[in-house]
């Protein structure tokens, strides 16, 4: 009987635990969860549908200066759209800084866009007012939302000092580099002073010198104002030089590389970056291609719970032969690799 009572406590117990659990992504400043777009396209009389998100899981933490890449067409751009209050995820859910990207009316819309986020496009042009100077384009957004002219004209000064254009404060954007014009971009996205800046290949249509100019922007805007910020690219060395890059995978994050500096006994620092596959809360793995396709893994594979790591090998059983099994590798080598 004292058993029951026991194990009826320890139950309430449990209950107590779970319903207490944090929700997901609570302290994260962008959190996507199973987030879903499909898009209806028509052609040939028939709409076909194409799941451009396919429940991605997604959660950036306050201050993070991280990169998003992947193949075209997995998804990277419809997820920026997302966050940048452009478009309504089917299903699922987005928070960012605290806004419900599903449930906004379209004056909240408005005011996410103008207050919340900051938008930088590949598109030199896409970016700027071409009839305007660069100080003007920095101003029009303090305008909209009712600045002084004289705190207009402080913080464009401020910005274009700091991402190192104030040399172009009097100029069109035709009469800028396009490194020049994106760096002034990065300072028309943060007049408002929002609490994430998005940006999709903004160094697409640079050389890698120039690019890397603007990359510096960013990571200055990151470091000196605290802004968070996702940068799209296919550009390998801004996603080298981030701490935290997020591969997406048909629609869904499928790894992550996260760097950090290690210091030897030497006192010599170098930056240390190691992959990490994506686990959802089903407990879904997805394996970089490269991988099962070394080893010639393909629809199953074989689990072995170890005490601090889980093993993964090729099916014995839908093989030939087993050569290629792997199981007789030194399995020290597989310690630590979970
Ligand atoms: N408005 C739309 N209507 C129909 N299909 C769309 C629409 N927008 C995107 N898609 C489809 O959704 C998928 C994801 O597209 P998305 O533009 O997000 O990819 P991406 O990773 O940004 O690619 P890229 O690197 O080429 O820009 C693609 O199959 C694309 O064709």
């Amino acid at each position: 009987m004292s058993g029951t009572t026991e194990s009826l406590e320890e139950l309430e117990r449990r209950v107590a635990r779970h319903r207490d659990r944090p929700a997901y992504g609570h302290d994260a400043l962008i959190a996507c969860d199973r987030l879903v777009r499909i898009f209806a396209r028509h052609g040939g009389g028939d709409a076909v549908e194409v799941q451009a998100l396919q429940g991605l899981d997604l959660l950036v933490r306050e201050g993070e200066l991280m990169a998003l890449v992947g193949a075209s067409g997995s998804g990277k751009s419809t997820l920026m759209n997302i966050l940048a209050g452009l478009d309504v995820p089917t299903a699922g859910a987005a928070r960012v800084a605290g806004r419900d990207l599903l449930a906004m009316d379209a004056k909240a819309r408005l005011r996410y866009r103008r207050e919340v986020v900051g938008f930088v496009w590949q598109q030199t042009a896409r970016n700027l007012l071409p009839y305007l100077t660069a100080a003007q384009n920095v101003e029009l957004p303090l305008q909209l939302a009712g600045a002084s002219r004289r705190k207009r004209a402080g913080r464009a000064d401020e910005l274009l000092s700091l991402l190192g254009v104030a040399d172009c404060r009097d100029r069109r954007p035709q009469a800028m580099s396009g490194g020049q014009q994106q760096r002034v971009a990065i300072a028309v996205a943060l007049a408002n002073a929002p609490a994430v800046l998005l940006a999709d290949e903004p160094t697409g249509e640079l050389d890698s010198a120039t690019g890397q100019q603007v990359f510096a922007a960013f990571r200055r805007a990151n470091e000196e104002l605290g802004t968070t910020i996702v940068i799209v690219t296919h550009d390998q060395a801004v996603a080298g030089e981030v701490r935290r890059t997020v591969a997406i995978r048909d629609g869904r994050t499928s790894t992550e590389v996260l760097r950090r500096t290690e210091v030897d006994d030497a006192g010599r620092e170098s930056l240390v970056a190691r992959e990490y596959a994506m686990l959802d809360r089903a407990g879904r793995l997805q394996l970089p291609a490269e991988y099962t396709a070394a080893l010639g893994m393909a629809d199953r594979v074989l689990l072995e719970l170890e005490e601090d790591h889980i093993q993964v090998w090729p099916d014995e059983h839908g093989k030939d032969n087993d050569n290629g099994n792997g199981k007789d590798k030194d399995k020290d080598k597989d310690n630590g690799n979970g």
